[in-house]
Formats: C-alpha cells, structure tokens, sequence
C-alpha cells in the first residue's frame, strides 16, 4: 500500500477548492461520480481537511487517505493473492459458503490523529440482497486495533432485526446519484460491544450486524485490509445498490484463481 500511494495521482476534483455555488455543486457531483464509479476500480478517498486551498496536502501524502478502494481484490496483484489465498479460502468453506463472489475489498487507514469515525451501519445497507443474510464481511487487521485507535464495536444479537435503511440509486439523469429509503436507528451507546484484535487478526462482519468504529484521536493508525463475500447461489443482487458488477469486472468467484 505504501507504494500505490507513492505513485499515487490524486483526482483533481479532491483537491479543488470552489469559490462559487457553482463550483461547489460540480465538486460535489464530480465526488459523486467518483464514489459510484469506483467498484470496478483502485480510487483515492481522502480524510476531511487535507488539501489547503492551493490543493496541496496539508499533511504527509501517506497520512492523507481515509481509504482505497474498491476492487484492490480484482486489480492489486498482492490484494488479490491474500483474497484469493488459501486461508481465506478454508474459512469462507468452514462458514458453509458454496459460491461465494467477492464483492468489494478496501484498504483503510484510521489515521493517527485524524482518523475519522464510522457512524453506526449495517453492511446490508448498501450491500443489499434478496435474501438477507447472505453477505459477510473480512476484515484483517494489519495492525493492532485497540478503544484508542479505532477498533470495531459491535451490537450483538442486531443481527436477528433486519436492516432499517437502504442506499439505493436514484433514476439515471438524475442527481444526487444515490439516496437512502428508510432510517438508521439510534442506537444506545451501552449495546456497542468492543472488537480489539491484535495484528493478524480476521473479524467476520455479518451483513446484518449493527457495528461502527470511532474516531482515531491517538498516535497510531490501525490499518485493514477488508472485504465482502456474498453467497451468490440462490441470492439476488440488488439492481439498486450502488455498486454493481460491470462488463469489466464481474463479481469474481472466490474459490478460482
Ligand atoms: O474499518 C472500519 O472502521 C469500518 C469497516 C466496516 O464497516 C466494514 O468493513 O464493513
Ligand atoms: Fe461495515
């Protein structure tokens, strides 16, 4: 990862800074675009406040990012290796999946410093299938995930509720380019059970779990690398998330290559 982001060519949409109305709704549907074009491919999201208004980096290019994404799986020659490795292999068979597709694969950064949170969510939200229950997340930690540096929090047991918001696309033409139907629920701070897990470590992620992960205010970035399987027999892919297989890269089976 260290060296994508060396030879890193950042969007020039990331860096503008807008002076007009104008200016601003472009920005916003250029970030749009950016985010519904990216399953296919290697993009560049940035945390807040990282560019000065010349659009060059405020902090270390290296520290800058919030994540990569969103096929590293598909396009990343180690990402794919680890992905398709036999590790990951034996445990998608031992959790029964038959035909299991790769989805998605993100590398997240959780800054030091700067880090920011991920609010409350179920991956069912913007990963939706017919039946539910039929996505799962892996998420490796590349380094060690503590309360300080933004480990995962989960509710345990929200996986048995259903889902309570969808992002779905709105009508081609049309912007902005995705919306959400229904609402996240608040949840009590209380539920949030702790997930640490030391360097090494996988967490399974249901696609049904309420999970989140704070802000990292402390000197240590916590690194993952994470991915979405879904059980392609029997399912239905949902034509209105976000993202979608593509003539360029068709959900690949995780059990080939
Ligand atoms: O790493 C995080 O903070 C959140 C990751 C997440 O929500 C996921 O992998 O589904
Ligand atoms: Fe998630």
């Amino acid at each position: 990862m260290t060296e994508i982001v060396d030879q890193m060519d950042v969007p020039q949409h990331c860096r503008i800074t807008f002076s007009t109305y104008h200016e601003e709704q472009l920005q916003k549907q250029g970030n749009a675009d950016y985010f519904i074009t990216s399953g296919d491919k290697i993009r560049f999201f940035f945390e807040k406040g990282v560019f000065d208004d010349k659009g060059e980096f405020i902090v270390p290019k290296q520290q800058s990012l919030n994540k990569v994404g969103h096929a590293l799986h598909a396009y990343e020659p180690f990402f794919k290796k680890v992905t398709h490795s036999p590790k990951v292999q034996g445990i998608s068979m031992k959790l029964g999946l038959i035909s299991p597709v790769i989805l998605q694969s993100m590398y997240i950064f959780k800054q030091p410093g700067i880090g920011g949170e991920v609010t409350p969510h179920q991956d069912a939200t913007f990963l939706y299938t017919e039946p539910l229950g039929r996505v799962t997340g892996m998420w490796i930690a590349l380094e060690d995930a503590t309360v300080n540096n933004g480990c995962l929090w989960f509710i345990p047991g929200s996986q048995h509720s259903g889902i309570s918001r969808r992002m779905v696309r709105t009508p081609e033409g049309t912007f902005p380019l995705t919306d959400f139907t229904g609402r996240e629920k608040v949840y009590d701070d209380e539920k949030f059970i702790a997930a640490p897990v030391k360097k090494g470590g996988v967490v399974l992620i249901h696609g049904e779990v309420v999970h989140r992960s704070a802000e990292n205010k402390s000197d240590d970035s916590r690194h993952v690398y994470t991915f979405h399987l879904m059980e392609s027999q029997d399912t239905q892919w949902s034509p209105d998330n976000w993202l979608q297989p593509t003539d360029e890269l068709p959900f690949p089976s995780l059990y080939t290559k």
